[in-house]
């Protein structure tokens, strides 16, 4: 490959290059109360505050060197080739049941005729149905009877946690497949910036997963933790089976991986992923939700010696000495959240206190909210660099999880 590859991350803590990111829009206003549970929200978050918040977010990475790509922009910029155009529509028009619809034509004619900025506006906020103009016929039964449910095609409100639908392992990228219909859509979509993007297609990168696959698998899970370990969590939204197909396709390419080590937690929606729990601060360094140490079990996938014919799967009694076999070093420190108070470490867990975002060796993004968390780093060396959530946080996620990074600095 001569061109510089798109994707490089080859750590969970290198300095932070290039990060893909979403800035909260018009696809959180239509949230309602009747629909939270179904689109993984506990509650509505103020749009206007919760932008400003992203927005000093995103600043606070390019301040320290890192580039922003937004995800709706880059889509717009895949949008603006025809052919592409014409692809995503068909697929958005199957994957979301409008193929199905009597007013079928009426929404392919409304969406084919948006300019590129507002259609991708649309695949992201969705379409309402009062958007289109179609007159049911009045000797038809549904003249009379209307399906209450208000979008023909469903906003996408949790695209601002761009970590979980694409993961970058080395110089390839997992697409990942959504546990949720709720999210699986971003991960569509994703899936055509990676192909079509100007920036990334003629860099070829490797794929090392895709959303078509039946086995859920999302990037709150995966942990790059080096250029030949990766971390898989095993939780409510990533499968076993994902795991081993992902390991396969690692395994099978020159991707230079060669163990995955999984990390199961206890399947429940407070810990949804492994980096709800558990994120790598430094190079030997990781923090932990103390409250599910206990359950924790830990296994090693490799690749068989007799060939690519399966997987040597190997359970390990103890997480800090698996890091430290995978990371080749022997003074790996895991340190608690909550400061050593029980009560406090599953409020702020709740709140994100363990999402923390690596953006060097030994500096981290958090949120200021989660004050006890955030001084047991300090006193353990880690630089905090704190940013305002108080929005952000109410779609159950922090700064790991808004962030998708693309490359990272090598570690020296
Ligand atoms: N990497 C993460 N922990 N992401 C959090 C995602 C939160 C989102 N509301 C969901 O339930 O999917």
């Amino acid at each position: 490959m001569s061109q510089k590859p798109f994707y490089n991350v080859k750590s969970e803590v290198g300095k932070l290059e290039a990060v893909l990111l979403h800035r909260p829009g018009k696809e959180l206003e239509r949230l309602t109360p009747q629909y939270l549970e179904e689109l993984l929200f506990d509650d509505i978050p103020w749009l206007g505050k919760m932008r400003e918040e992203h927005d000093l977010f995103a600043e606070a990475l390019r301040q320290r060197g890192c580039k922003v790509y937004y995800y709706d922009q880059m889509l717009e910029e895949v949008l603006r080739e025809e052919s592409v155009r014409e692809e995503l529509i068909t697929e958005m028009a199957e994957f979301t049941g409008i193929t199905k619809l009597k007013e079928k034509a009426a929404i392919l004619d409304y969406l084919k005729s948006r300019d590129t900025h507002s259609l991708a506006e649309i695949f992201i906020a969705g379409l309402h149905k009062n958007e289109i103009n179609y007159k049911r016929e009045s000797r038809s039964l549904s003249y009379y009877i209307t399906d209450d449910y208000p979008f023909y095609i469903n906003p996408i409100p949790n695209l601002y946690f761009t970590r979980d639908p694409g993961a970058v392992i080395g110089n390839g990228v997992s697409i990942n497949s959504m546990k949720t219909r709720a999210r699986n859509r971003e991960t569509m979509i994703l899936s055509y910036i990676n192909r079509y993007h100007h920036e990334i297609k003629d860099t070829a990168p490797p794929q090392w997963y895709d959303y078509k696959y039946a086995d859920a698998i999302e990037g709150g899970d995966i942990l790059t933790l080096s250029d030949k370990v990766v971390a898989v969590g095993c939780s409510a939204r990533t499968s076993p089976l994902a795991i081993e197909k992902l390991a396969e396709n690692l395994f099978a390419s020159d991707s230079g991986y060669k163990e995955v080590l999984v990390i199961q937690i206890p399947f429940k929606r407070a810990y949804m992923h492994l980096d709800t729990v558990f994120t790598m601060l430094d190079v030997n360094k990781f923090t932990i939700f103390p409250g599910i140490e206990d359950d924790l079990k830990v296994f090693s996938i490799t690749a068989s010696p007799e060939g690519k014919e399966y997987l040597d799967i190997t359970p390990k009694d103890d997480l800090r000495k698996a890091l430290g076999q995978a990371l080749g070093r022997d003074d790996i420190k895991i340190i608690q959240s909550g400061g050593g108070d029980k009560i406090t470490a599953a409020r702020e867990q709740w709140n994100d206190s363990t999402n923390t975002l690596a953006i060097a060796p030994g500096t981290v993004v958090t949120y200021r909210r989660n004050q006890a968390s955030n001084e047991t780093l300090r006193k353990n060396g880690v630089e905090v660099v704190e940013i305002e959530g108080s929005e952000l946080v109410r779609g159950r996620g922090g700064p790991r999880c808004m962030s998708m990074p693309l490359r990272r600095a090598p570690i020296i």
